[in-house]
C-alpha cells in the first residue's frame, strides 16, 4: 500500500491516537476534541453527527502535532467560493476552509461505538466473534451469549442458513439484512462464495427484489433524490454519512434490467452493483454511494400499489428531467470533485445516450449498459476467437435489440476491428446488423429511427422477422439485447446451426426470465455445437453425455475492475480505449480448460484477480492518454490494484 497511490485515505494508525488510549469508561459516550482548520469559529462544539463512523472512513481528518484529531467540518450553506476548489474530494470539499465566522457550518463529530450501539453498527459489529477481551473493553458483556466464534465459522453458519431458504428472495433479504447488520461478514461471504451468491445479490434475484421492493423494504439503503429535493441536492449529498466517495452508481429506474420502469424501486440495482464494486473490485464500501433519482414512474401497477415507496406521479420529462439531472451532476462534482466515478445504470435509451454524451466531457462518467456490456461481450468474442480461430473482421454480427447494449456492443466491436485492421470505422460497421422491434435496421428507415441506430442503417431490403434476417444476413454471431425473453426461437437457433459449424449465440437480456433463450435450448437446438453465453446465469447443461458450462456475459466482469482502474490512477475522463483495454485484459484470462467446458469467460471465482488485471490495464491506458492524475505512475499497477483491495476480515479492537 505504501507505494500504491490509490486514495485509501491514509488515516493515521489509531494506535497512535492517545485519545483512544483513554480508559474505556472515558470513552462512552465519547467525543473527540475537534479542531476547525482555518475556520474561525473554533469554539463550536460538535454534536454527534453520525453513528460512530469508522476512523478509516474519515480520510480527510488528520492528527495535529499533539495527537488530537482534526475534524474537518461541513457547511450547510453553499460553498463561499463561486468556483469551489475541485481537488478530488479530499480538500475543502464543502468550502469550510474558506468559511468565515459568520458562516454556519454543519457540526460533524466522531464517536467511538461501544456496547449496544456497537452491536448495531454494521461497520463495526462482529456478532459472536467479539473476543472476551473486547466484550470487557466495549461494554458487551451480557449483550451476547457466552460463546465466541471465528469469522470463518460465522461464514459457514450463514451459508448453512442461506442454503436452507428455498425461495431466492428470502436469500436476498437475508443477505441485505446481513449487509445492514454486519458489513464485513456480508462481504466475506460474498467474496468467498461469489459464484453461489452472485445470483442472490445480483441478477436474477435483484430483479425480483426491485419489483417487490415496496413490500420487502425494511431499511433505506442509498440516497433517494426525488423531484422534491430539487434545489437542495447538494444538501442531500451532504446528508450521506460518508465524505470520501469514489464511486456513485445512479439510476432513474426507468429501465431496470429487462423489466422496464420500476421507478424508485430501482434502488436495488445501484445497491447491488456497488456491493459488487466492493466484493469483486475491492473498492471500500464506505467509498460507494448508491443513488436513485426519482422523477416519478409510468408503471401503473406501481402507481396503484399501496406499498410503492416512490413519488406517485408520472415521469417528469424534458426540461424538468434535464434540470434535476443537471443539478445532481453539478452537485456531485462540487461535493466530491472531479475523480469520482459516476456509473449510469439502467436509464432508458432515450436518456442514456444523451446523458453519456452530455456529461462525458465534463465528468468521469461511465454507462454500464452501453459501455460495460460492450466491453464484456467484446472480451468474450476475443477470448472465444483465440480458440475458434479467425478474427473479428471475418465475422458477421446480427443483434436482436438496438438499444444501449446492442448499439454499444456493435460500436465497440467496430472500433476494435477498425483499430486492428486499420480501416475506417464506417467500413468496420458494415458487417454488423441490428434488428429492432420493427425489423432489420436498413437505410430506408434512416429518417424515422433514433440517432443511436442511424450508423447501423445499411443498404438492404426491409425484413420484419428475426428468423428471416438470420437467413438473409447469415450471421456467424447472434446477440440478444432485446430485453424480451424467448425471442431466439428453435427456428432461429437451428438456422444459426445450419449456417455455421460453431455458431456463437449470446443471449444477454436480464434477468433470466428475459433471456432470449435458455442455455439448454441453445445447446439442444444446435445439437451441442453452439458457443453460448447469457447475461444471467444458467446451470450447466448435459447434452449427449457432454456437460456444457454456459458463460455469463455480464458487465459484472468489467465494471468493478474498470472502476478500480479509474480510481487508482485518479483518472478524470473515460476514453473508449480504456474499454478496449479492459476487454483485452479479460479475454486473455480465458484458458483452454475453460473454453473446453464451453465457457468464453474465466470463472467468477477468480474475479478479484481478474479485476486487478483489468484495473491495471485501464489505469495504464489512462496514464498513456494523459488522463491520470495520480503521479508518478506506480511501476507495478496490477500489484498495486491487488494490494489496495478492501479486505473483509475483522479488525481487533483495543
Ligand atoms: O445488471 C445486470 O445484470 C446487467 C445489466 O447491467 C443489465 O441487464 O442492465
Ligand atoms: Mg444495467
Amino acid at each position: 500500500m505504501a507505494s500504491c497511490p490509490i486514495d485509501h485515505h491514509s488515516f493515521p494508525d489509531p494506535t497512535k491516537l492517545n485519545l483512544l488510549q483513554r480508559p474505556a469508561s472515558d470513552m462512552f459516550p465519547f467525543r473527540l476534541p475537534v479542531v476547525f482548520p482555518r475556520v474561525a469559529a473554533a469554539h463550536h462544539l460538535l454534536s454527534l453527527r453520525t453513528t460512530s463512523r469508522p476512523l478509516s472512513s474519515l480520510g480527510s481528518n488528520r492528527l495535529d502535532p499533539n495527537g488530537s484529531v482534526l475534524i474537518e467540518t461541513t457547511t450547510t450553506t453553499t460553498p463561499p467560493s463561486p468556483t469551489p476548489d475541485v481537488t478530488g474530494g479530499v480538500q475543502d470539499i464543502y468550502g469550510e476552509d474558506a468559511a468565515t465566522e459568520d458562516m454556519p457550518i454543519t457540526p460533524w463529530s466522531l464517536s467511538v461505538a461501544s456496547g449496544y450501539t456497537l452491536l448495531r453498527d454494521p461497520h463495526h459489529n462482529k456478532g459472536l466473534a467479539f473476543s472476551q477481551r473486547e466484550r470487557d473493553a466495549h461494554y458487551l458483556r451480557g449483550l451476547l451469549p457466552p460463546t465466541v466464534i471465528s469469522q470463518d465459522l460465522q461464514v459457514k453458519k450463514m451459508m448453512h442458513t442461506l442454503r436452507h431458504y428455498q425461495v431466492p428472495l428470502q436469500r436476498y433479504m437475508a443477505m441485505m439484512d446481513l449487509q445492514e447488520t454486519n458489513e464485513r461478514l456480508f462481504y466475506k461471504l460474498l467474496i468467498e462464495h461469489v459464484e453461489e451468491l452472485l445470483p442472490v445479490v445480483y441478477t436474477p434475484t435483484v430483479g425480483e427484489a426491485c419489483q417487490k421492493y415496496g413490500s420487502i423494504f425494511l431499511r433505506p439503503q442509498g440516497l433517494f433524490i426525488s423531484l422534491k429535493e430539487k434545489g437542495k441536492i447538494l444538501e442531500v449529498l451532504r446528508n450521506w454519512p460518508e465524505k470520501n466517495i469514489q464511486v456513485i452508481v445512479v439510476t432513474d429506474g426507468e429501465r431496470i434490467l429487462g423489466l422496464g420502469d420500476l421507478g424508485c424501486q430501482g434502488m436495488g440495482i445501484p445497491v447491488g452493483k456497488l456491493s459488487l464494486y466492493t466484493a469483486l473490485g475491492g473498492v471500500r464500501p464506505s467509498a460507494c454511494l448508491p443513488v436513485t433519482i426519482d422523477v416519478g414512474t409510468n408503471n401503473e401497477k406501481l402507481l396503484n400499489d399501496e406499498f410503492y415507496i416512490g413519488l406517485r406521479q408520472r415521469r417528469a420529462t424534458g426540461e424538468e428531467y434535464a434540470e434535476l439531472m443537471h443539478e445532481f451532476m453539478t452537485a456531485v462534482k462540487q461535493n466530491y470533485g472531479e475523480k469520482v466515478v459516476i456509473q449510469f445504470e439502467d436509464f432508458a435509451n432515450h436518456n442514456a445516450f444523451d446523458l453519456l454524451a452530455k456529461y462525458g466531457t465534463t465528468h468521469l462518467v461511465f454507462n454500464d449498459d452501453i459501455q460495460g456490456t460492450a466491453s464484456v461481450v467484446l472480451a468474450g468474442l476475443i477470448g472465444a476467437l483465440r480458440f475458434v480461430g479467425g478474427s473479428l473482421a471475418n465475422h458477421r454480427f446480427l443483434f436482436l435489440g438496438a438499444g444501449e447494449a446492442g448499439t454499444g456492443i456493435a460500436e465497440l466491436i467496430a472500433l476494435e476491428i477498425s483499430k486492428k485492421c486499420q480501416i475506417p470505422l464506417e467500413e468496420a460497421r458494415k458487417n454488423i446488423w441490428l434488428v429492432d422491434s420493427k425489423g432489420l435496421i436498413v437505410s430506408s428507415r434512416k429518417e424515422s429511427i433514433q440517432h443511436f441506430k442511424k450508423p447501423w442503417a445499411h443498404d438492404h431490403k426491409p425484413i420484419k422477422e428475426l428468423v428471416d434476417a438470420v437467413k438473409a444476413i447469415k450471421p456467424t454471431v447472434l446477440i440478444g439485447t432485446s430485453g424480451v425473453g424467448q425471442t431466439f426461437t428453435q427456428e432461429v437457433v437451428e438456422t444459426m446451426a445450419e449456417l455455421n459449424e460453431k455458431p456463437i449465440i449470446l443471449s444477454l437480456s436480464n434477468p433470466t426470465s428475459q433471456s432470449e433463450c435458455t442455455a439448454e435450448q441453445a445447446y439442444t437446438w444446435s445439437k451441442g455445437r453452439v458457443i453460448f453465453a447469457s447475461g444471467s446465469p444458467f446451470p450447466p447443461v448435459e447434452y449427449e453425455g457432454r456437460t456444457f458450462v454456459p458463460g455469463q456475459a455480464n458487465n459484472a466482469y468489467i465494471f468493478p475492475g474498470f472502476g478500480l482502474g479509474l480510481i487508482m490512477s485518479g483518472t478524470i475522463r473515460v476514453h473508449d480505449d480504456m474499454l478496449l483495454a479492459a476487454s483485452e485484459a479479460l479475454a486473455e484470462q480465458l484458458m483452454e480448460e475453460h473454453y473446453e467446458k464451453g465457457m468464453i469467460f474465466p470463472p467468477f471465482r477468480n474475479i478479484r484477480k481478474i479485476s486487478a488485471r483489468i484495473a491495471a490495464r485501464v489505469a495504464a491506458k489512462a496514464y498513456e492518454l494523459g488522463l491520470a492524475t495520480r503521479l508518478p505512475q506506480p511501476k507495478e499497477l496490477e500489484k498495486c490494484a491487488e494490494s489496495s483491495m478492501y479486505s473483509p476480515s475483522y479488525h481487533s479492537y483495543r
